[in-house]
């Protein structure tokens, strides 16, 4: 965030690498250098398509970005082209890929952004959307995020903060931070892309229950975050999975994903030149109760180290984290411990794999020859179960969940997700600060 310093002990303050507001009286010489500094640089913007969600958050994202954010677009020469939407999708079916785009909103308007974006790259490229084994072309084209929404969480993965002034200087400046995308079929038919995480089980029904608690605001996850919990529902199905091979980095490192990282540099060159078929597809059938795929660590003010901790950004691949089915009391040591220095990893009913594509196809959509194999390896056949998957409606269990898609629900349950390395661009850095995610102390991050 921008700091403003007494100017005594500025002077003497070193220079810890954050954003400073100057004073007045030294501002006239330092806007000259800002000036001729901006204008040796390239990479920064001349143009730039804005679009505001007037309803976005605390309905806020006006007169954020007027205030806060045009005066300093005016000052570095930045000419604009706002569009303030009217309507969902607005800025999806208007956007064109010529200027670079400023999102003022939440993780929701982004996700808009995005999906019109890598759409549009797609068809001006001819290559097909549907086809999940396209391998996608990726956007010229860099998006800045105001904050400005309920949820700010692509931008405090990608910026380190939720503060609209710094978000703009990275605009400004130019800085440019690769992201992967993955993208979500169901058979031949495109559903979504997703950045940040896709969760059956525990967080889809989470989502879904939520959805219908709107009213409540956003003490509406609190509550079907506990009542889903309670609930305790366990789902049948099959993953597949293809890992990813020869990167370096697994979901289990202590270190993270950093400004420059030298992970995402390695993997990503690693695998845009290596095909998908030098890699074996892997099978595990079983009773989950969670299957969450986390494309960043997901880490948020609400909770500092996120869904997978060392995922990175910009490497190509996913983490698959699969929770099979057990007692209560050990979920909640599992959720738990995403508040606490442990590893939610090391428990012998969590599996976490780093993959670049996996399919998941629940038990109900199973072809008859694979639910006959999974009787097989059950050694038993039990007629109550049995009676159970053909009449889900009996009211024992629900037979299937839904797929919450970066805070979407999902209209299909059997999918194929695929990474693709670094196929958006944001005008940011990545994380600087090591402080932001040693906070452990927040009990409300699960
Ligand atoms: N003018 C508009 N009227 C209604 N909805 C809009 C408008 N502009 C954008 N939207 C939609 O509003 C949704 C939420 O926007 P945004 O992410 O900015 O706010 P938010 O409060 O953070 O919401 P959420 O937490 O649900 O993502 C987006 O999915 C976007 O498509």
């Amino acid at each position: 965030a921008v700091r403003e310093e007494e100017e005594e002990n500025s002077s003497r303050r070193r220079d810890d690498g954050s954003w400073k507001k100057i004073k007045e009286r030294e501002g006239k010489d330092c806007r000259q250098a800002f000036t001729e500094q901006l204008a040796a640089n390239t990479s920064r913007p001349k143009h730039l398509l804005v679009y505001i969600n007037p309803y976005g958050g605390k309905r806020q994202g006006k007169r954020i970005y007027e205030q806060k954010v045009a005066p300093l677009f005016a000052e570095a020469g930045i000419s604009t082209d706002v569009i303030v939407t009217e309507y969902a999708n607005h800025a999806r079916d208007h956007l064109r890929t010529e200027a670079d785009v400023v999102c003022v909103g939440g993780d929701g308007m982004f996700s808009e952004i995005i999906h019109g974006l890598i759409w549009r790259t797609q068809i001006d490229g001819s290559v097909d959307p549907n086809c999940p084994d396209e391998t996608l072309l990726p956007c010229s084209l860099r998006i800045g995020i105001i904050p400005a929404g309920s949820t700010d969480c692509i931008c405090f993965a990608t910026v380190g903060t939720n503060d609209p002034v710094t978000s703009a200087l990275h605009i400004i400046v130019g800085d440019s931070q690769p992201m992967d995308v993955c993208s979500v079929h169901h058979n031949n038919t495109f559903l979504r892309y997703s950045v940040s995480l896709l969760g059956y089980g525990f967080y889809g029904d989470v989502l879904t229950d939520s959805e219908r608690k709107r009213w409540m605001g956003p003490a509406r996850y609190d509550f079907s975050g506990l009542k889903m919990f309670l609930t305790h529902h366990y789902y049948e199905g099959t993953v597949s999975y293809l890992p990813a091979r020869g990167i370096i980095g697994t979901p289990r490192d202590t270190t993270r994903c950093r400004s420059g990282c030298v992970v995402c540099q390695h993997n990503g060159q690693l695998l845009s030149e290596r095909s998908e078929s030098d890699d074996e597809w892997r099978t595990i059938r079983g009773k989950f109760l969670a299957i969450n795929a986390a494309s960043m660590s997901c880490a948020c003010p609400r909770s500092p180290k996120g869904l997978s901790p060392a995922a990175h950004l910009a490497d190509g691949t996913t983490d698959l984290i699969l929770v099979r089915k057990c007692s209560r009391f050990n979920f909640l040591r599992h959720l738990l411990r995403h508040t606490s220095k442990d590893d939610q990893f090391d428990m012998t009913f969590v599996e976490v794999h780093r993959v670049r594509r996996f399919r998941f196809t629940p038990r109900h959509c199973q072809s008859d020859s694979e639910l006959e194999l999974d009787l097989q390896e059950s050694g038993k056949r039990q007629i109550f179960s049995q009676i159970c998957r053909d009449h889900p409606a009996c009211g024992c269990a629900p037979a299937y969940s839904s797929w919450n898609c970066d805070g979407e629900i999902l209209t299909h349950t059997a999918i194929d997700v695929r990474a693709h390395c670094q196929l958006i661009k944001l005008f940011a850095r990545g994380i600087e600060e090591q402080a932001v995610f040693e906070d452990l102390t927040n009990p409300c991050a699960i």
